[in-house]
């Protein structure tokens, strides 16, 4: 079988770098925190928001989780989240989306503070990306896909990647981070004809789509790089991703596992991002 692209292993590479910098931003009397912004208490909110504590406690990052209720007005979100914004304390805002219907999304992106929104929320920050402005904050889960890359010396350079998927968290900005990279990108999506065709054309193979196991050996080129950003549940309520990876795994030179490649990154860019933001915000 291929090489397995071990998320743990990458995500402790990235804490090191994190605590170093922590350390020494406490040693300039600044202390870096992130506060989470979250409406009612969805179950994949919480458990995103159980990783992303323990992640930040083992970086040495001070954490508030602004909890508000599900039935929140937009005007009293609007509130809420501009006081966030101007507390001299947060240097890293999250907050959790989808928000509920009342609120809407297309307005609220405005009223974050660009500088403290580690995650992309910010029209900003999604001009950055694609600018490919290294001073913004591209998502942390595509940005996780970039790291293990290139933790394990994938070489991009003309590389034909496709991405499987075309969403604002993963699809269309991971197409940008791989595009920086000087990739070959194509972007594909449900709609796309020949499908298994497409992808199997790929060097690097993104797979953001969101359905249980869709990725068979038939849309994968022997010896191919696959990634998988799924996290979905199988019809034993087990985590798995978009790979049927059992089917994938002697096709592919190196492939990400579900649960423990992608999803167990995330946290740490968000780590790294609030010491960015943190950083730029001291200088
Ligand atoms: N602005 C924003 N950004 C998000 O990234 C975001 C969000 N809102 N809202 C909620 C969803 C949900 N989400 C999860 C991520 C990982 C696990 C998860 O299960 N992670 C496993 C690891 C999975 C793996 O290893 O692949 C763990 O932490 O142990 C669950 C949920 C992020 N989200």
């Amino acid at each position: 079988m291929g090489t397995l692209l071990d998320g743990k292993v990458v995500a402790a590479s990235l804490k090191e770098e994190t605590l170093k910098a922590a350390k020494e931003l406490r040693e300039k009397g600044i202390a870096p925190k992130l506060t989470i912004v979250r409406v009612g208490a969805n179950p994949s909110d919480l458990s995103y928001e159980r990783g992303a504590l323990k992640r930040m406690e083992g970086c040495n990052i001070d954490t508030e989780v602004k909890e508000l209720p599900e039935d929140i007005t937009q005007e009293d979100f609007i509130k809420a989240l501009k006081e966030v914004n101007e507390d001299k304390n947060t240097h890293g805002i999250l907050v959790f989306r989808p928000l509920p219907k009342q609120l809407d999304e297309e307005v609220i992106k405005y009223v974050i503070a660009p500088e403290k929104d580690v995650d992309c929320f910010s029209p900003t920050n999604v001009a950055k990306v694609m600018e490919g402005d290294a001073t913004g904050f591209a998502p942390c889960t595509p940005t996780a896909v970039m790291e293990i890359l290139s933790y394990y010396n994938v070489d991009l350079k003309g590389a034909k990647s496709v991405v499987l998927g075309r969403s604002m968290v993963v699809g269309k900005p991971v197409a940008m981070l791989l595009l920086g990279q000087n990739a070959t990108v194509t972007i594909t999506h449900s709609k796309t004809k020949e499908l298994p065709a497409v992808c199997a054309e790929a060097d690097v193979l993104i797979a953001a789509i969101g359905r249980a196991k869709m990725v068979t050996s038939d849309y994968v080129k022997e010896g191919a790089v696959v990634v998988d950003v799924g996290i979905n549940v199988d019809e034993e309520g087990k985590l798995c991703g978009d790979v049927d990876f059992a089917d994938v795994e002697n096709k592919a030179s190196m492939l990400t596992p579900v649960p423990g490649g992608v999803g167990s990154v995330t946290t740490s860019v968000l780590a790294k991002h609030v010491i960015k933001a943190c950083t730029l915000q001291n200088k």
